[in-house]
């Protein structure tokens, strides 16, 4: 366990806003700057995209889980769906996560699902800290609604909400959260940049 995790861990209760892990003054600061910066959150608010510009920013290796999954497996997270099953993602998804939280200074991208698994959240927190991206369902589906290579997305609305909803409580345990509902990706990547730099962004996330 290392220094992130004195900080107060956050309630889901349908509110963002009510995320106050982060106190005037803290920060991702001192020996913790080499742990690793993990995102979580949802399909679609914005893991892959602001965790790469990140890691640029920061000088540091980009790691997102579905890609390194597809290069592993040489085939697209669609067709391991397809062809496998959900059920083999998962497996492949446990055994890259075991071996990254083995490394430190990494910036990771996760995918929504990864850390259903609650060995994965054990490990990628204990290997850094875990940033929450949230963005209400509307915006997802304006992001990314129209693509067809989420295939958790491609059910009824309604399914998708409840999955949605079931994940929040799961998501909202991250160290510090994120509304990026009406950010752009620059400024999500400048809000976890400051907090890296030690900062006293408030991730309450008032815009
Ligand atoms: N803050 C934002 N504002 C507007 N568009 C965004 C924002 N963040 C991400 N996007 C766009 O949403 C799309 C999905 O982003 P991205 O692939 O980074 O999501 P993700 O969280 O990695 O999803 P997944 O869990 O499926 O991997 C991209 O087209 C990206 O440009
Ligand atoms: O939310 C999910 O469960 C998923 C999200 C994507 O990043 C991929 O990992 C895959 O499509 C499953
Ligand atoms: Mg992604």
């Amino acid at each position: 366990m290392n220094n992130f995790f004195e900080h107060e861990i956050t309630s889901f209760n349908g509110d963002p806003s009510k995320n106050d892990a982060l106190e005037e003054g803290e920060g991702l600061s001192g020996a913790a700057h080499n742990d690793n910066i993990v995102l979580v959150g949802f399909m679609g608010t914005g893991k892959s995209t602001v965790g790469r510009r990140l890691a640029k920013l920061l000088g540091r290796e980009f790691i997102d889980t579905d890609l390194e999954i597809e290069r592993l497996t040489e085939m697209t997270v669609s067709e391991i769906f397809r062809r496998h099953g959900e059920t083999r993602f998962r497996s492949e998804e446990r055994l890259l996560v075991k071996r990254l939280a083995e490394h430190k200074g990494y910036v990771i991208a996760t995918g929504g699902g990864t850390v259903l698994n609650p060995e994965n959240w054990r490990d990628l927190a204990q290997s850094g800290v875990i940033i929450g991206l949230y963005a209400p369902l509307d915006e997802i589906y304006k992001r990314i609604g129209y693509r067809n290579d989420r295939p958790l997305l491609r059910g009824d609305r309604q399914v998708v909400e409840e999955l949605w909803a079931k994940r929040q409580p799961i998501y909202n345990q991250a160290n510090w959260t994120i509304d990026t509902t009406h950010k752009g990706i620059e400024q999500v990547v400048e809000e976890i940049f400051s907090l890296y730099e030690g900062g006293s962004m408030d991730a309450r996330t008032e815009d």
